[in-house]
């Protein structure tokens, strides 16, 4: 009964949907009849505008990574296109074909020059590349100089010049409806997790198997492309540019649109760039009438706009946007996994008998030794824990193993290979997975798409093929698996629930699940009982025991020494970065070592 009625609201909220969007396309085909052509010139802008803010979207929204050059690349498209079209006469759509390879060049290189540096080069250098680009266009004076240059040819389809506003009004919506349906599916795609995933920092996404550069600068190349078109567009529409078009205050009001609609929102894209240049268009209307100077006026209204929607409405017009539209359908949780996780690649049979092996592991920051030749085993399927108190090397020892950082010295062995010094994004695929002691997890997707994330390097759809909805089949077969990956830690009631919802308890399970959905030999954990409540711990300790005997090795740090007692097969404990003692539990209590380290706690 409950599936029936879930079933039928959800083909309720399909229809609705659907209705919305045949009422919206309806009004767009009836723009160019229905006005005049100023008023059709200004809802081109607006598509112009919308196209190049939907790239900032997906830079910054998504993938975190914050732009002022999106103005400076369809500077860029529209400059390129406009030599090749008016000094060298060829068609305008080869002038794109020859903006998008110079535009790819530009933003490869700025990218991978600064991308891999993180805080704040890359804004930083896109600020210098506006600047930069600025003089530039002032300078060259086969396209204009600062003066600009006028009649520019328009774009022909099939022989028919789109030389009116009417006429290119349906090129600039097409494109920008295509555009928005292709970051959608984007965004819903295996891609569109893994950039969702770096904005839960790069630890997050180099866990799951992610380059978080390589990310980074395929976004920031989208990104750049987005705006070539756009300003392609924007010079073989309104006929006439000038290095002003594609200054830095353009960059600036581009990210108010960006800002405005709401960061990562692709419908908030449309509606900031909307607001802002109808917004633009009333100043320079109203403003002269008081006897002022409309552009001065515009810089200070924007100004002010800008801070207050960082202060007031930081998540800008997408509540508004929420509330109106119709939600998404809620994907298919696929078939598959009913009957709970089958790992496959589990407690080897035939394989090593140890499957971690750490052998004189050091850690040297400057002259302190944080980790002092540190050997220890793990065999398959048992609970390992590393205790020790504050400041003893568990952070430590957990990051040299799961690749975060290399060690001065001594050797990790993962399954029979040499593992040491592996970048974490290695590890995922060899059944090395993990979960945090500050749980990250993507508060605003859902605990279905979280999960997925952790099945991240077992699927292969590209950009491509997530843009263009290829990936269905891959999608359903993974949210089975995701599905039961919910189910074996007991959070299956609503897949489809907010993670951002959850208690911190059931946030660490969530953690788990994602694990588990990456078909791993092991599990590390880091702290994973802390400040969770007794029953919650409970529940915690039985999922851990159903993980070993499905298979799966855990090797845990924890503080707290009743639930490590109670549930480790074996334990190493660290003292001052050294190895002070290892055995099962009963002997790491009577170790007379030990209880001296833990002088005053119950051990
Ligand atoms: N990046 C770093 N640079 C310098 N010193 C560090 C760094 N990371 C850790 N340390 C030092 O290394 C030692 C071991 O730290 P680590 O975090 O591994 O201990 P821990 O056992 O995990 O402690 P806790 O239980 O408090 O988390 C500490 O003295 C810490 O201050």
């Amino acid at each position: 009964m409950a599936h029936d009625l879930h079933a039928n609201s959800a083909a309720g909220g399909a229809w609705k949907r659907n209705a919305a969007i045949c009422v919206v396309a309806a009004a767009l085909l009836a723009v160019p009849a229905l006005l005049g052509s100023f008023a059709v010139s200004l809802f081109n802008l607006v598509g112009i505008y919308a196209i190049t803010t939907l790239g900032l979207t997906l830079l910054t929204g998504s993938g975190g990574v914050t732009s002022f050059a999106q103005a400076a690349f369809m500077g860029v498209g529209a400059y390129t296109s406009t030599y090749f079209s008016l000094r060298l006469g060829l068609d305008p759509w080869l002038g794109l074909l020859a903006a998008l390879a110079l535009t790819g060049l530009c933003a490869a290189i700025m990218g991978a020059v600064t991308l891999h540096l993180g805080g704040h080069y890359l804004p930083i250098t896109t600020l210098a590349w506006a600047v930069a680009l600025f003089m530039v266009f002032g300078n060259l004076t086969a396209v204009g100089g600062h003066s600009g240059i006028g009649d520019i040819p328009p774009i022909t389809v099939f022989g028919f010049a789109l030389d009116r506003p009417h006429k290119a009004f349906y090129l600039v919506w097409g494109v920008l409806i295509l555009t928005l349906f292709g970051a959608a599916n984007l965004l819903s795609s295996r891609q569109g997790r893994a950039i969702s995933a770096l904005r839960g920092g790069a630890a997050l996404a180099e866990s799951l198997g992610i380059n978080a550069f390589r990310l980074r600068l395929v976004l920031f190349l989208l990104a750049a492309e987005l705006a070539c078109v756009a300003g392609w567009m924007f010079a073989h529409t309104q006929s006439f540019i000038s290095p002003t078009s594609f200054d830095l205050n353009q960059g600036m009001q581009i990210l108010l649109m960006s800002v405005l609609g709401g960061v990562g929102n692709i419908l908030g894209a449309l509606a900031g760039a909307a607001a802002v240049t109808f917004g633009k268009n009333a100043i320079q209307d109203l403003v002269p009438m008081l006897g002022l100077n409309a552009g001065t006026f515009e810089i200070v209204i924007f100004g002010i706009a800008f801070i207050l929607i960082i202060h007031k409405a930081p998540k800008g017009l997408s509540p508004v946007l929420g509330r109106f539209l119709p939600a998404a359908p809620r994907p298919p949780l696929g078939k598959g996994g009913a009957d709970g996780l089958h790992f496959t690649r589990t407690a080897a049979p035939g394989g090593t008998e140890v499957l971690l092996q750490v052998k004189n592991l050091q850690k040297r920051y400057g002259g302190l030794v944080a980790v002092d030749d540190v050997s220890f085993e793990v065999r398959p399927a048992t609970i390992h824990a590393i205790i020790g108190p504050n400041g003893a090397g568990k952070s430590t020892t957990f990051d040299l193993i799961s690749g975060m950082q290399a060690p001065t010295s001594g050797t990790v062995h993962f399954n029979g290979r040499q593992i040491t010094g592996t970048p974490a994004r290695g590890l995922i695929a060899r059944g090395l997975s993990r979960t945090f002691q500050h749980v990250r997890i993507r508060p605003n997707h859902s605990l279905l798409e979280n999960v997925m994330m952790g099945a991240h390097w077992r699927m292969r759809t590209g950009f491509a093929a997530g843009i263009l909805r290829l990936d269905r089949k891959e999608e359903r077969a993974f949210a089975g698996i995701a599905h039961a990956a919910l189910r074996d830690v007991g959070l299956d009631a609503d897949p489809h629930a907010k993670a951002g919802n959850l208690a911190l308890g059931p946030q660490r399970l969530l953690e788990i699940a994602r694990a588990l959905a990456s078909d791993p030999r092991m599990v590390i954990l880091d702290e994973p009982a802390a400040g969770l409540r007794a029953q919650e711990k409970q529940a915690l300790a039985a999922l851990l025991r159903r993980m070993r005997e499905a298979g799966v090795t855990i090797l845990l740090i924890e503080h707290d020494m009743d639930f490590v007692m109670g549930l480790a097969d074996r334990i190493v404990v660290l003292e001052f970065g050294r190895l002070l003692a290892t055995g099962t539990p009963d002997e790491i209590r009577s170790n007379e070592r030990v209880q001296a380290a833990y002088l005053g706690e119950d051990v």
